[in-house]
């Protein structure tokens, strides 16, 4: 029997219709969520990404400022800005769009951010919160990717889960995520030998290689949920303008075999940002002392 295909963007659209209901009663209170996102230089699916993040928060009813500035900044620049921006109080979250020009360190900049107001997770403090079991603001798309995993299969506990990829925005927090669900959790990643055999052991697999079709339908165990986080531009065929947008997951065999799937795009890719919104929402509640859920 086919998969069934996961919907991360009515997904997306439910979580982010909740998050506006729920801003509605903050701001009722006074405490109106605010994100600052930074987007250094011009690369052309991170000012969608951006635009992206701004409508949808402002559709949420949170104030929402985008800061573009231009490939030459320095670092020096960064930090000055993500400075006034952790000093400015109507400001809860600060995000910087990734990845940065060359020129640019990503670990300073990110560290230079108030872990209060990390809404990517990605301070070394939201890091070892996540990884101690501590409360954490968690990175946006490993938080989606277990959204949509307990939407389809409840509790985790006892599941074989794989990870293929170890970046810090995604497999690292997802194994750490999969760990804290009570799954028994094996990171994969280029070196891996027999990748192949790995994967058939998964009762949950998480390919975040950035490989566009690297997973093959035999690789898939009959009945497991493959959630798949890649987002990969096939070069265009004659006569097309753009490529076909693929995963890491072969998804047309892959749905033959797999129990779950999310397809790409419309999976995973949706939930990012609406998580960012989440996480938004949660660092204005923890800052104001605002218990969350009441106005949900
Ligand atoms: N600071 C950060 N930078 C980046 C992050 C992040 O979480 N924090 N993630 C990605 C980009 N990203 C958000 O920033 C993002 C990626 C994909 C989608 C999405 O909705 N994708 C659609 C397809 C879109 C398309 O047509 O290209 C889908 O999968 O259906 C949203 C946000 C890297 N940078």
């Amino acid at each position: 029997m086919p998969a069934h295909i996961i919907d991360g963007k009515a997904f997306s659209a439910g979580l982010r219709a909740r998050l506006a209901d729920e801003v509605k009663g903050l701001a009722g209170r006074g405490l109106v969520p605010g994100l600052a996102v930074i987007l250094v230089g011009e690369d052309p699916a991170s000012q969608v990404y951006v635009r992206s993040k701004e409508r949808m928060a402002r559709e949420a009813g949170m104030a929402s400022t985008t800061y573009r500035l231009p490939a030459e900044t320095t670092q020096a620049e960064l930090d000055a800005l993500i400075g006034r921006l952790n000093a400015d109080e109507a400001v809860h979250g600060i995000l910087v769009q990734l990845p940065l020009p060359a020129g640019l360190d990503p670990h300073r900049v990110v560290e230079a951010i108030d872990p209060a107001k990390d809404v990517d997770g990605l301070h070394p403090v939201s890091v070892g919160n996540l990884a101690s079991g501590a409360p954490a603001l968690v990175p946006c798309t490993p938080k989606g990717c277990m959204m949509l995993l307990r939407d389809v299969l409840g509790d985790l506990t006892g599941a074989r889960a794989l990870v293929v990829g170890r970046s810090n925005l995604m497999g690292k927090p997802m194994g750490q995520l999969l760990l804290a669900a009570n799954c028994t959790v094996t990171v994969a990643h280029s070196r891996t030998r027999d990748l192949a055999e790995e994967c058939r052991r998964a009762d949950i697999l998480v390919a975040a290689a950035g490989r566009p079709l690297m997973v093959k339908g035999d690789w898939i165990k009959p009945g497991a949920t493959v959630i798949d986080v890649g987002i990969n531009r096939l070069p265009p065929e004659p006569g097309q303008e753009k490529g076909r947008l693929v995963g890491d997951v072969d998804f047309d065999a892959a749905k033959e075999v797999a129990g779950a799937i999310t397809p790409v795009p419309g999976g995973v890719g949706p939930m990012t940002i609406a998580c960012l919104l989440d996480n938004t929402v949660e660092a204005a509640c923890r800052m104001a002392g605002v218990e969350r859920g009441r106005d949900a």
